[in-house]
């Protein structure tokens, strides 16, 4: 849930009962023999639970950190691992099923699972953990539900699936209650093996102030980030998020299997139709490895130079209106918000590029070609075959391609959140931008001996298409031109100023009052 809109809750303790309070405060520990059986705690545990042993109940030492009591409507996986998590926070969790004889063996000792009349009865916060559909059937208990806190845990199977949200809808069946949207981004397993970074945050949203704080409390006493996303019209919001794939990868992905096809194609027109038509030769054996990895590379530069021109075009945008006040059209915007998947798939395709190049010396055909080569040099006695120009071009093209796969992973191993939290942002914005830039330069210069003198030698035009490597240079070579032009004193100081906050031709004209008290029509300036 990186990156979710909304704000952390302050944690406000006002409200609640002194001894739930100290206990509700973030980083109080859930008492020692919750904790034990915590980090016991495993799938299998689900279903015996280790809280008889070790239960709070008639242990003198211990009593429920909270001795808050929380409700939770049905028995399914979700109430299951909830009343897991709850326990092992604390605390006091009472279970309502519609069969509590027949699920009462699936939850800890330490949870109480009675009827779903009785146990509404026993707390003011209950979690109703039932899908939308059977809402209705939960009616007959709104008496004893008013005045308490519902919270709405539910997902949907589809994006928008109904017209209002799970929780808009529940709020309407019980008037007289307080709904809370939250923890529905949150998985059962992950409740129940405790928060890791990547889900650590419970989304909520409420229209009641009160009600979502006090839900929000409970969340950081499990050891989860409550994010609070505003009032109840952001639960539909909310609900959408678990249906959602890998959003921010959508169009970075469809960018790079655009270019993978186009490059594939190129590529198979000129390393195997070609040949086909032209000699009759049958060079079908290349597609599996030498059409691959002379795509991959290609798609892996041209990401590469996708990932630096949107700044280069912000740079001019910002040069060219003399602000950074004037906001980018929405498509640079985009852009520059996809930067680091862009970046990740170029990091992907070299990576794979690389360990294809060096297969291939290993494959069958290089070796039966190897051995043709020989064969017919020797017979047409040729004996001194080295060509220094060529062995220095590969010695150093490999080289520089090993470089520049160095400094990509380099780049891709900030990207890592617990390592980007470890750099301030000049750190970050130093290897990101510089370095990320000094990889494009290698990177270019890896192309370029490797293409070396290719591009004039007409034997390498095939159908009259020219070597693909000589397709990819352009973005790049603009990106690179641009930043060294960028980089030229005078433009580099105006750009400066400008991401400073200096505007160009914001000055408010004024007529200065004079001596005698006329106004003069001299005009003055002043930066605003
Ligand atoms: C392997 C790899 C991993 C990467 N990982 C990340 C990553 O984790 N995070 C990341 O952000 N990038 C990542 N990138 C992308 C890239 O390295 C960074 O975005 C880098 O900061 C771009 O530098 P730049 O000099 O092009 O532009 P910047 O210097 O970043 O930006 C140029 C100017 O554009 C404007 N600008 C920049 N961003 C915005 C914005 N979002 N909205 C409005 N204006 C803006 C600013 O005025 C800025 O000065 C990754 C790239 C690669 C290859
Ligand atoms: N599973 C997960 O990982 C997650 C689930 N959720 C949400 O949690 C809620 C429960 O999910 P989950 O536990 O997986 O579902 P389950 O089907 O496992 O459990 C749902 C519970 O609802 C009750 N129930 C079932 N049928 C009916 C019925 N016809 N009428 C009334 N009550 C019924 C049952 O409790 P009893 O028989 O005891 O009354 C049952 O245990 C859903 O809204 C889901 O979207 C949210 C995030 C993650
Ligand atoms: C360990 C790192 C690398 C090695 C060993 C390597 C090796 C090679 C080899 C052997 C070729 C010739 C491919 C062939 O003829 O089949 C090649 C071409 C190429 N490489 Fe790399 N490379 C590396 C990294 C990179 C990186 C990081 C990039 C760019 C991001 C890159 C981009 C290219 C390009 C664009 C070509 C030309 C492909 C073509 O037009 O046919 N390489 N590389
Ligand atoms: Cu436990
Ligand atoms: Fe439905």
């Amino acid at each position: 849930m990186r990156g979710a809109r909304g704000k952390s809750f302050p944690v406000a303790t006002g409200h609640v009962r002194a001894d739930a309070a100290n206990s509700l405060a973030p980083g109080n520990p859930p008492p020692e023999t919750a904790r034990v059986c915590c980090s016991r705690m495993s799938r299998g545990d689900m279903a015996k639970p280790l809280l008889g042993h070790g239960s709070t109940e008639g242990d003198p030492g211990v009593t429920p950190a909270s001795g808050r009591t929380i409700g939770v409507l049905g028995s399914g996986d979700f109430a299951r691992s909830l009343a897991i998590r709850l326990v092992c926070s604390g605390f006091k969790v009472v279970v309502g099923s519609r069969n509590p004889k027949r699920k009462a063996s699936l939850f800890p000792s330490a949870a109480e699972v009675t009827f779903q009349a009785e146990a509404v009865k026993k707390t003011d916060v209950i979690f109703v953990a039932v899908f939308r559909e059977h809402y209705s059937t939960l009616c007959d208990l709104a008496d004893v539900l008013a005045g308490k806190i519902l919270v709405d845990v539910s997902n949907n199977t589809e994006i928008n699936h109904h017209k209002e949200s799970n929780a808009e809808y529940l709020a309407s069946l019980f008037p007289a209650s307080t709904v809370v949207k939250g923890f529905n981004v949150v998985s059962a397993w992950t409740l129940q093996s405790g928060a890791r970074d990547g889900n650590k945050q419970v989304l909520i949203c409420s229209n009641n102030q009160e009600a979502k704080r006090t839900v929000a409390e409970i969340a950081q006493v499990m050891g989860f980030t409550p994010v609070d996303m505003g009032c109840m019209s952001s639960a539909c919001e909310i609900e959408n998020i678990p249906l959602r794939l890998l959003p921010a990868w959508k169009i970075p992905i469809f960018l790079a299997l655009g270019l993978f096809l186009c490059f594939f194609t190129y590529n198979l027109i000129r390393q195997v139709i070609h040949p086909f038509i032209r000699e009759q030769k049958n060079k079908l054996y290349k597609i599996p490895i030498e059409v691959v990895n002379t795509t991959l590379p290609c798609v892996s530069y041209v990401l590469l130079s996708l990932v630096y021109l949107p700044g280069v075009l912000a740079a001019c945008s910002q040069l060219y209106y003399g602000t950074k006040y004037r906001r980018f059209p929405d498509w640079l915007d985009q852009w520059l918000q996809h930067r680091k998947q862009i970046g990740l798939l170029s990091f992907f395709c070299a990576a794979l590029h690389a360990v294809y190049s060096l297969c291939l010396p290993m494959r069958r055909s290089h070796r039966y070609l190897l051995i043709e080569t020989a064969v017919k040099q020797a017979v047409e006695k040729k004996m001194n075959i080295w060509v220094e120009e060529e062995v220095w071009r590969m010695e150093i093209y490999i080289s520089v391609g090993i470089i520049a796969l160095g400094l990509l992973s380099l780049l891709a191993i900030t990207s890592l959140p617990s390592i980007a939290n470890s750099l301030n942002w000049r750190e970050f914005s130093f290897i990101q931008s510089s370095l990320g830039f000094i990889a494009l330069v290698v990177s270019t210069l890896h192309t370029l001996t490797y293409g070396w003198s290719r591009a004039f030698d007409e034997n390498q035009y095939k159908f009259y298409l020219p070597p693909t490597y000589t397709l990819t240079l352009l973005v790049p070579c603009t990106v690179i031109i641009a930043k060294v032009i960028f980089s030229l004193p005078c433009i580099r100081h105006r750009l400066l100023r400008i991401r400073r906050g200096w505007e160009k031709g914001r000055y408010v004209k004024f007529v200065l009052p004079s001596a005698t008290g006329e106004y003069s029509s001299g005009e003055t300036s002043s930066n605003v």
